[in-house]
This record gives C-alpha cells, structure tokens and sequence, in this order.
C-alpha cells in the first residue's frame, strides 16, 4: 500500500508535542508564573502540582521520548540505555563525593551532555535545575563535624546514594538470579550480598548503617514528593470517630502519619515497624516534630514484624504505604492475612502505592484510575516514559531488592479475595489510595 495512505506518527507526534507546550506555558500564563530555566537551580513552585501542569507535562514527555525513539539510530539506543550503569556510577560520585556542593569533577562533562549539570565555559561547571536537587541540606562543614546528618533532609542524593550503590551491585546479580532455577536465594540482592537476610536486616549491621540513613532518607523525602492530599484526602478520615485508632503498618518513621496527624487531631495513632528503625529513626523523627504527641499517647511507636502478628486489634484503619511492593505475592498473602485476622467487621485497609498501568488498552474494573489520563494515539496507553516511566523503573528496583513488584489494579483486587478484604473505592493520582473493606 501506498505509503502516503498512513498518517505519519511523526507529525501527530509532533502535534501532541507542540498542543502540550502551548498548554503548558499558557497555564504558566495565567498562573503569572515564569515557566522555569534548565539552567537555574530547582526552587519548589506552587505549580509543582498543578493538574494542568502534570498533564501537559507527561504528554510532552510522552511523544518527545516516542520521537527520540523513533528517529535515533536504533543501535545508539541500544547502546545508551545498555550503558545506564554510567550515569548511575557518574551520580553516584557526586552524591559520595558532594560534587553538587563543590563542583569540581571531571566527570561532569558526560553529566552536563545529559543535562545534569552545565558546562558554562570549557573546564567550568555550575548546578543546573537538574543538578541543584543533589545539594545536601546540611553544609559540608556541619556534615564533617557530624557525619551522622548527612542525608537528612536530603532526599534526591539518599535516592542517588541508595539506587548506585546497593540496588547498581544488586542489579548485576538479576540475569543469573533470574536464570538459576534453583536458587536458594530470595531476590537478586540476596546473591548479590550471598545471604538471604532482607535488606532490612542487612541495613542493621554497623557497617551499613550510612546506607540504612541514605536510604531512609529517600523513603521519607520520597513521600514528600507525593503531595499531602494524597494521604489527607485518601478517605474521610473525619468520618471517624474521636480516639478511632489508625495504624501504619511497616510505617518507617511515620511520616505519612504525621501528615495525616496534622488534619486529624481526634484520631490516635500507632506506628509499627522493625525494631531498628522504631527505637531509633522512628523515635528520633517524633521528639523533633511532636514530642508532645509520644508523652501524651496521641501516637505510640510499636516494634511490630508484619509477618509474625498485629497487636492492634480491630483498629478503625490499618493503612500500608509502599509495603507491599516490596514482596511477592505470598508474602503479601501473609501480611494481608495477620491484617484481616486481627481486622473488626467495619475496620478498613489502605493501601497506598502506585498502580502499575499497561501500555496497552485495559477496560476492566477501575480502568479510570489505572489510566488517568487518556493518551491521545498513537502514544501508548501507559503515556510511555511520560508516565509509566517512573513505576516500571521503581518495579525493577523492587524485583532486584526483594523479588518484589509494582502491581496492576488487578493482581491488587486479587491479593484482596485471597485474604479477605474486597477493594471498594480507588483514590486516583500520583499515588493512588485503594480503600479495602473486611469481608
Ligand atoms: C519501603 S519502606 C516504607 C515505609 C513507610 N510505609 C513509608 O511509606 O514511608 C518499608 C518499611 O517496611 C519495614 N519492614 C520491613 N520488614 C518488616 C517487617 N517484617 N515487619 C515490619 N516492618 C517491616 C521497613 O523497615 C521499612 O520501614
């Protein structure tokens, strides 16, 4: 057939892309905002998370990455996304070695032609938007004097530190994990380190303490860059009655709880995690933010393993935030069982994660929140790199760490019947809130 018969994906590319700039530098417009510069540093903006905003955003990223898939030479894709492990070892130096904060590595050249970093003049390097966000919050002087504080409040160089280092090593060990049909060790990392003690548990020996900082401080700083209605406005959380009790399940310090807290001052709180982190971390994070809300019992922080019981009976709400990725299927089965065992009849169960949403058309239930935005074609349903990028990245890492997994709304209904909670509602957006009712 004539080939002038097909429309040419690249001009409707090219249409989505140029529809979403106008969309997007119009809503800047009319918010009277400047649309920001790759080359100054990243200042939060209120448009962070404005809907408009996010959705031109992923269009544009969406067609601009099919169009660099489509017209660069096939073998220098391959050999760039072959090669990622630079980029990684690359990010990796400047957050070991404070690079953001000193500037003065060679290196920067491969990360300037990335745009991470800039070359103003040859040899001359300065922060870019990009590079700015690997700055520690803590000076190099403060970090020296008490090495203890370095990633505190540094959430982008915590997920560097822990995504180039652990998960980089871990990651070498996925083709031959995944290869040995005998392995005897739970997750690539596992065979990587030769032992099959969780991360968790191998984040405890003194030795990993720094990495267990680095990484905690991702965790926390990672929800923070989920906006605060995700968890506020995830159920009617006022629909409870006072002293109705809340627990957060594997809650790491606590930090979604203490977002809700602030909304929600009739409820009461337990935070349950691993002894490690509870006694430590979790204790440490409460008498800086509220030491009055320990003292006076509004929360208590509980050494709890999920897989071995839940004190708290028949509590108003159990709510897990980024736990069950981390797990196969039967151990999620564990979890979601002890739950629903010690859950009362009109006790509920959130889950707060991602849903893993498919490049391809899906109609089944709750369609609407696995796919927010409609992709116009001939973009991918998922938007491509322009919104599935960051999930299927992130269920990479949780097979390389735990053989764990980014779940589609599907394989999370059936987790649901298999233990006795049936999903009811679904909170769409950057993280969804899916509501189950006990059963
Ligand atoms: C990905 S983090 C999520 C933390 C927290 N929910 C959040 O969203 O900030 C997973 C948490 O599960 C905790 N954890 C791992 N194994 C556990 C177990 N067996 N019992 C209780 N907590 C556990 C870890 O210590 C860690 O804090």
């Amino acid at each position: 057939m004539d080939a002038a018969n097909y429309a040419n994906p690249l001009t409707e590319l090219a249409t989505i892309l140029y529809s979403g700039i106008e969309t997007l530098l119009s809503e800047y417009n009319h918010q009277g905002v400047a649309f920001p510069l790759l080359s100054q540093p990243f200042t939060p903006s209120p448009l962070d998370t404005n809907s408009v905003v996010n959705e031109s955003t992923c269009l544009i990223i969406a067609a601009a990455h099919q169009i660099i898939a489509t017209v660069r030479a096939p073998a220098e894709s391959i050999q760039e996304h072959a090669t990622g492990a630079y980029t990684a070892t690359a990010l990796n130096l400047c957050v070991d070695v404070h690079v953001a904060d000193i500037l003065q590595a060679r290196i920067l050249r491969y990360l300037s032609t990335r745009h991470i970093f800039q070359e103003i003049e040859p040899d001359v390097f300065a922060n870019n938007r990009i590079s700015s966000l690997l700055i520690k919050s803590r000076s190099l002087n403060e970090i020296e004097a008490n090495p203890d504080i370095e990633f505190e409040g540094a959430t982008l160089a915590g997920f560097v530190g822990h995504a180039t280092d652990e998960c980089l090593k871990a990651s070498v060990s996925i083709v031959p994990w995944l290869k040995d049909k005998s392995t005897q060790f739970p997750s690539p990392f596992n065979m990587s380190i030769g032992s099959s003690i969780s991360l968790f548990e191998w984040f405890v020996a003194p030795e990993n303490t720094r990495r267990l900082r680095r990484a905690t401080a991702a965790m926390t700083g990672g929800g923070e860059r989920f906006p605060a209605t995700i968890f506020t406005n995830g159920f009617n959380w006022k629909s409870l009655k006072e002293d109705a009790v809340v627990v957060d399940v594997g809650g790491s310090v606590g930090s979604v709880t203490y977002t809700i807290l602030q909304q929600n001052k009739h409820l009461r709180y337990v935070i349950q995690d691993l002894e490690s982190i509870i006694n430590k971390e979790a204790k440490q994070y409460w008498e800086e933010k509220m030491p009055q809300a320990l003292t006076d019992g509004q929360v208590t922080l509980q050494v709890t393993n999920f897989f071995e019981s839940q004190p708290v009976q028949n509590a108003a709400i159990y709510f897990l935030r980024l736990i069950l990725h981390d797990w196969p299927d039967e151990k999620c089965l564990t979890i979601l069982k002890i739950l629903r065992r010690a859950a009362g009849p009109s006790s509920k169960l959130i889950v707060f994660e991602q849903i893993m949403a498919y490049p391809c058309k899906y109609s089944g239930p709750f369609a609407d929140v696995s796919n927010p935005i409609k992709a116009p074609a001939p973009l991918l349903a998922n938007l491509g790199m322009g919104a599935g990028g960051f999930i299927t990245m992130i269920d990479m890492q949780m097979l390389t760490l735990f053989n764990g997994k980014e779940r589609t709304v599907t394989e999370f209904i059936n987790l649901g019947s298999l233990t006795g909670w049936e999903l009811e509602d679904v909170k769409p957006g950057l993280m969804n809130a899916m509501v189950f009712s006990a059963v």
